[in-house]
């Protein structure tokens, strides 16, 4: 017996700066094939989170996919978190952070087989500023990189490579933090925090060895020093970071501060330079449907 029928598929068609037409046109073939029904919503940019609230009412999915990158994932999830719906995910953004934690298959065909199969995780939710965050959140260096990219009109990860020398030089790093978890009070010099759900960032580096992105906690990763070596050890699996380099605070609730505004960016998504993070785990959990 068929356990869903109505599959819709969120598709953000300028993630990764490449064509989703292949996707569309593979996935629906399949769904159609297993005589389920299939819809398609594009995201435009503007009051998406309103336009799929309305589809997900009136069509009342049992799936989602998701074919873009973190911030596609984050919208469905913002807009379906009372329901339980599995979301089937697509990496297909510039960096698909979320995705490098699942070890999903890259052949459109195999993803597609796990994105409508029966297995799926719990995925713990980070609710940051009163917004979720389903992978990793910071302030500081990277969320610059973010807010320059955004910035400049050069898609995926060239783009992201050609921000980072301007960034590197007119980012004023490092910062003074102040953070209040677990009962304490830790002032830190750092050129970024970072608060993690999993191990690794879009990139695939594994910036929080220990992270679980299903064990309800989360982690206050403290980077202390811009050190190439020690950024490049974080490629590697077997990874060893130097408490020098890298802090990390398990945490449920944490409050971030600083004396000045500084970047700050969700899953991907730059939300302005504050001077406070709120973070804590969320009730709710995230059904993403795993191999
Ligand atoms: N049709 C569109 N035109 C412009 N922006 C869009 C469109 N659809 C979605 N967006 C924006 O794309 C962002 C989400 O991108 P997503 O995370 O899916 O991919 P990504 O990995 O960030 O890809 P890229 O970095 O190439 O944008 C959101 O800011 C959203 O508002």
């Amino acid at each position: 017996m068929k356990d869903f029928n109505r599959v819709l598929m969120v598709v953000n068609p300028i993630s990764g700066g490449r064509d989703k037409s292949v996707f569309i046109e593979e996935v629906e073939e399949e769904v159609r094939r297993r005589g389920l029904d299939f819809r398609l919503f594009e995201t435009s940019g503007h009051n998406d989170k309103k336009a799929l609230k309305d589809v997900v009412k009136t069509y009342a999915p049992q799936r989602i996919l998701s074919v873009g990158g973190d911030g596609t994932i984050k919208l469905i999830a913002e807009v379906t978190q009372s329901e339980n719906i599995v979301i089937g995910i697509f990496p297909a953004g510039s960096a698909n952070g979320l995705a490098e934690n699942l070890d999903l298959p890259a052949d459109i065909s195999e993803l597609t087989k796990v994105a409508l199969g029966g297995k799926y995780t719990q995925f713990d939710v980070i609710l940051i500023n009163g917004e979720f965050c389903l992978h990793i959140s910071d302030i500081g260096l990277n969320a610059a990189l973010i807010k320059n990219y955004h910035e400049g009109n050069i898609r995926g990860k060239l783009g992201y490579l050609i921000q980072s020398i301007p960034t590197l030089i007119n980012s004023d790093f490092p910062f003074e933090f102040e953070i209040e978890t677990n009962g304490k009070i830790f002032k830190r010099t750092a050129v970024l925090i970072a608060v993690a759900n999993a191990r690794k960032y879009g990139t695939g580096a594994t910036i929080n060895p220990h992270g679980k992105y299903n064990d309800g906690k989360f982690e206050i990763l403290i980077f202390k020093e811009f050190n190439i070596p020690q950024i490049l050890q974080t490629f590697r699996e077997d990874v060893e970071i130097s408490e020098d380099f890298l802090e990390i605070i398990p945490a449920v609730e944490a409050r971030i501060t600083s004396s000045k505004n500084i970047p700050f960016q969700i899953d991907g998504e730059y939300r302005g330079d504050v001077k406070e993070v709120r973070a804590k785990i969320a009730s709710v959990k995230m059904k993403i449907a795993i191999p």
